[in-house]
């Protein structure tokens, strides 16, 4: 019996992860792909969009939701049931595509495919990892020596670098593929000097492909069969270097609610001023506008918000207003929310 191929698709939180799946879902040449979909938030706000596609290739039972924490932590009671489950199908799908949390690990989750009852019907094709090459050229993958000075002054125990910079480290030490996306946002030069940067991190012979907005290649993508539970000890993590699980203890995450936006340019300049005072590094999600039948979605990366409408409210479907902001450990949740409450009633 064959293996089912399966391609984790990891990098940091808005690196583009969602956006090159739906990519891969319009240009499946006829492949039927099962989605695995985790989200650090407690909103599923990535399976909405991707569900958004309506796309053959991925009808909406194939997609499996894992919201609320990441799957590298909770391998054994959500990973491995919800794999059993897609491989148990009478007729399995073709390809499973794992898009992990920004927060993830990937290592833990190649891993699992070593347990018995995975290992003998699917194989790890591949490991991409996705680089936002804008955050890269920002600097805000390296430390800050100065911070990490001062924050190892108070802690004398402090044992790693900045958790951002680690998640940067790991994700590229596992990848088997980088695709270096949002080329659209810097310059010929920038670019070169992140790929250096990103190629220094990978391990040899890794193949790091450019991209704007995840279009990349499927014939590339899918089919490096990499087999990377294979291999495990050649993917060098700080994590388990430091006998850590995970570092989301250094993150924190929360929805904020509400009903109506009565103004999408009061919310969306509200919501940049927010961002920059509390170096916000996600914010998803969904708004009801005051008079319109289609939903809003937001999207922050850092300091860049987007927002379009994508599709009309349901019937019987909430009208609510629901955003994920995720930041490093000692959010101001309650100043957040203040400064929210007026814009999104
Ligand atoms: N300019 C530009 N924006 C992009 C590109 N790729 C993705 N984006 C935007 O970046 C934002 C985040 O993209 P997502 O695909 O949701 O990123 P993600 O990695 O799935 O995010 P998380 O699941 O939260 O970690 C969205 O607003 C995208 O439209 C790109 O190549 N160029």
């Amino acid at each position: 019996m064959s293996k089912v191929p399966t391609t984790v698709i990891t990098g940091f939180l808005g690196a583009g992860k969602t956006t090159l799946i739906r990519h891969l879902l319009a240009h499946a040449k006829g492949r039927r792909l099962a989605l695995v979909i985790n989200e650090f938030g407690d909103v599923g706000v990535d399976g909405e969009l991707v569900k958004g596609c309506n796309d053959a290739a991925c009808p909406e039972e194939d997609i499996v939701e894992l919201a609320n924490g990441c799957i590298c932590c909770t391998v054994a009671d959500d990973f491995l049931p919800t794999m059993q489950k897609l491989l148990d199908r009478p007729s399995p799908p073709d390809h499973i595509i794992i898009e992990t949390s920004g927060l993830a690990l990937p290592k833990p989750l190649v891993k699992a495919f070593q347990w018995p009852d995975i290992r003998t019907r699917a194989t790890v094709d591949g490991v991409v990892a996705l680089i936002d090459a804008d955050a890269v050229a920002a600097g805000r993958f390296a430390t800050d020596e100065a911070a990490l000075a001062a924050a190892r002054a108070a802690d004398p125990n402090l044992d790693h670098d900045s958790p951002l910079e680690e998640l940067f480290e790991d994700q590229l030490a596992c990848a088997d593929m980088v695709v270096l996306n949002k080329t659209d946002l810097v310059d010929a030069a920038t670019l070169a000097r992140v790929e250096a940067q990103v190629d220094a991190e990978t391990r040899p012979g890794v193949k790091i492909v450019r991209a704007d907005h995840g279009a990349v290649d499927i014939a590339a993508l899918l089919g490096i069969t990499a087999a990377a539970e294979d291999d495990l000890d050649a993917r060098p993590s700080h994590h388990e270097a430091e006998g850590e699980d995970h570092d989301h203890d250094d993150f924190d995450s929360f929805v904020v609610n509400g009903a109506e936006a009565a103004d999408v340019d009061a919310l969306v300049s509200r919501l940049g001023e927010l961002i920059a005072a509390h170096d916000v590094l996600r914010v998803k999600g969904m708004v009801a506008v005051a008079g319109k039948p289609v939903r809003l979605v937001v999207q922050a990366v850092g300091p860049r918000i987007q927002h379009f409408y994508d599709r009309g409210w349901l019937a019987g479907e909430a009208r609510r207003t629901q955003l994920v902001v995720i930041g490093q450990k000692g959010l101001d949740r309650a100043a957040i929310e203040a400064g929210l409450e007026g814009v999104i009633g």
